[in-house]
């Protein structure tokens, strides 16, 4: 057996075929009526680990009272099928638009709390993932002992380099969840712990939010049966409430908020962009295409030209990052927002 058989490249394997995927333009789908927040969390409770959490997030709040904190989202929030889950359904997200980000965000000086999809990519650690990249392949046994194999030592020294400056000085905070009750319950906490901060808080919302899910007076306690012979599941879903108007309404008062929207269809990304910014009036919302996320985004902001931000030809053959690019744009409107804020006291 050739030991050198490579495993085929690693592609996304989750791609739909075009030829299947129905019209959901024909209105055979009655628009989702909105739930307002109190409707929400008075009827789904709190994790209850929640408070500890909090805990934590006001001493990192407080320990950094005088600099700039980015609550960073990333991964993708789960809606439980059952209570003992055995199915649910899943948003895609990998969690690399918000783990590199907030690297970058490290580098530019911010205290980052990283709100994160469990188990899914974390700062640093994303270098060297037990799938991609994986972290055994940059290893080699001599004389019974493990060491890293020099061709990768000074790209692997300036991670860990950088892991370790983030630890030693307090300035990253790992913060999981997994379900979309979880993700609110946490971001509706997390806005609150940051509210001493006033402008000099950031929110960059780049998790995949759920926008569906079964209210927990509804949802089965048991996994629930399939019959022999088969059996239709029917679910009846209700909308997630349009959380970003409560975070910039009350949850955030003075804070930057930036939301991401995600599409696969290039030819509404602008104005469900547009729409999202003058519905819920924060200060800039991130647009980008399932398809050429690592590549390009556009930034949609009031009263100024929608920016688009590409990698070059040459850029992205050399592997950077875009997020390289999109966090100075950002710090940049921060410091504006900051500004603006401090003159307007
Ligand atoms: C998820 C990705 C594409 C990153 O991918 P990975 O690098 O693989 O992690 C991220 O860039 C993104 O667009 N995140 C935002 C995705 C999203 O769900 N955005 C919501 C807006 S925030 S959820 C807000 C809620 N729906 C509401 O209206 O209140 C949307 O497009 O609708």
């Amino acid at each position: 057996m050739d030991s050198h058989i490579k495993s085929p490249p690693t592609r996304r394997l989750s791609t739909g075929e075009r030829e299947n995927a129905i019209d959901r333009t024909i209105p055979l789908f009655p628009p989702a009526i909105e739930i307002d927040e109190h409707n929400y969390f008075d009827n789904n409770e709190p994790p209850e680990y929640l408070e500890d959490m909090i805990c934590c997030a006001q001493e990192f709040v407080s320990f950094h009272e005088n600099n700039r904190v980015v609550l960073v989202t990333s991964g993708g929030t789960t809606v439980p099928l059952e209570n003992q889950t055995v199915r649910f359904i899943d948003n895609f997200s990998a969690g690399t638009r918000g783990a590199t980000s907030a690297e970058y965000f490290l580098e530019n000086g911010y205290a980052v709390i990283f709100l994160h999809r469990q188990f899914s990519l974390l700062p640093y650690s994303r270098h060297y993932s037990h799938s991609t990249n994986c972290f055994l392949d940059f290893m080699e046994e001599n004389d019974g002992k493990v060491l890293v194999d020099p061709k990768y030592q000074q790209e692997m020294l300036s991670v860990l380099r950088k892991y370790q400056t983030a630890k030693d000085n307090n300035l990253l905070l790992l913060l999981p969840f997994t379900t979309i009750n979880q993700y609110l319950h946490t971001l509706r906490a997390l806005s609150v712990a940051l509210q001493p901060l006033k402008s000099r808080a950031l929110f960059y919302l780049a998790a995949a939010v759920s926008d569906f899910f079964v209210p927990l007076h509804r949802i089965p306690e048991h996994k629930i049966q399939s019959k022999a012979g088969g059996n239709k599941l029917v679910m009846n879903l209700d909308p997630v409430p349009k959380f970003l108007n409560r975070l910039v309404d009350k949850w955030a008062p003075g804070a930057m908020i930036i939301s991401f929207k995600l599409e696969t269809d290039s030819s509404i990304l602008l104005s469900k962009a547009k729409q999202a910014l003058e519905r819920y009036s924060h200060q800039l919302v991130i647009g980008n295409l399932l398809q050429t996320r690592k590549r390009e985004v556009v930034f949609v902001e009031p009263d100024a030209p929608v920016l688009w931000i590409r990698l070059t030809p040459e850029q992205e053959a050399a592997g950077v990052d875009i997020e390289s690019l999109i966090i100075p744009a950002v710090v940049e409107r921060h410091s504006a927002w900051i500004r603006e804020s401090d003159n307007s006291v």
